[in-house]
């Protein structure tokens, strides 16, 4: 499932920015051509400011995926999964990653900067980059995620 050229952006706040500079060189020796959006240094910053520029850019399709890391993942999850048609799954395992492509076909991994160790994070982004969907009975889930609820708002909830 690599793509040799493919390319991924990635961007952290400064809780992630250590790792994130690891994982940019993995992602180069594996052949992805790496967006780095950010931030560029461990000084205090907003993780915000780089999950909606990165979310945006899945969300349009000018590419097919990105990687996201701050402390615990939460908070650059929250802001990407406002994106229609972004996915972005929090994954502290190889296994949860496996299974965040197979099942849920997540398209920005988003990893916890502050409780997986470098090595355990390189096997995650390869798991995720390297897993496919599994489609069959997750592709109609998949697609109820965007769905309008039964009052034809597309607001989760609301007029319920
Ligand atoms: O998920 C996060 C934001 O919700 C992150 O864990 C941030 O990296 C974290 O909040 C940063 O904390 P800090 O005390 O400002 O370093």
């Amino acid at each position: 499932m690599a793509h040799p050229g493919e390319r991924i952006p990635i961007a952290s706040d400064h809780a992630g920015f250590e790792l994130k500079e690891r994982l940019r060189t993995v992602l180069s020796e594996m052949g992805y051509s790496v967006d780095d959006i950010g931030t560029h240094s461990t000084a205090s910053t907003d993780y915000p400011d780089y999950a909606h520029p990165l979310s945006q850019q899945v969300s349009d399709g000018a590419v097919q995926r990105g990687v996201l890391l701050c402390g615990t993942g939460l908070g650059m999850s929250y802001v990407a999964n406002r994106y229609p048609g972004v996915r972005a799954a929090v994954s502290w395992s190889p296994e949860i990653a496996a299974l965040a492509r197979k099942h849920n076909d997540a398209n920005v991994l988003v990893l916890p900067a502050r409780f997986v160790s470098d090595e355990d994070a390189i096997a995650i982004l390869r798991t995720w980059l390297e897993t496919p969907f599994e489609g069959g009975r997750h592709q109609g889930r998949v697609a109820k995620i965007e769905q309008t609820n039964e009052h034809g708002d597309d607001t989760p909830g609301s007029g319920a």
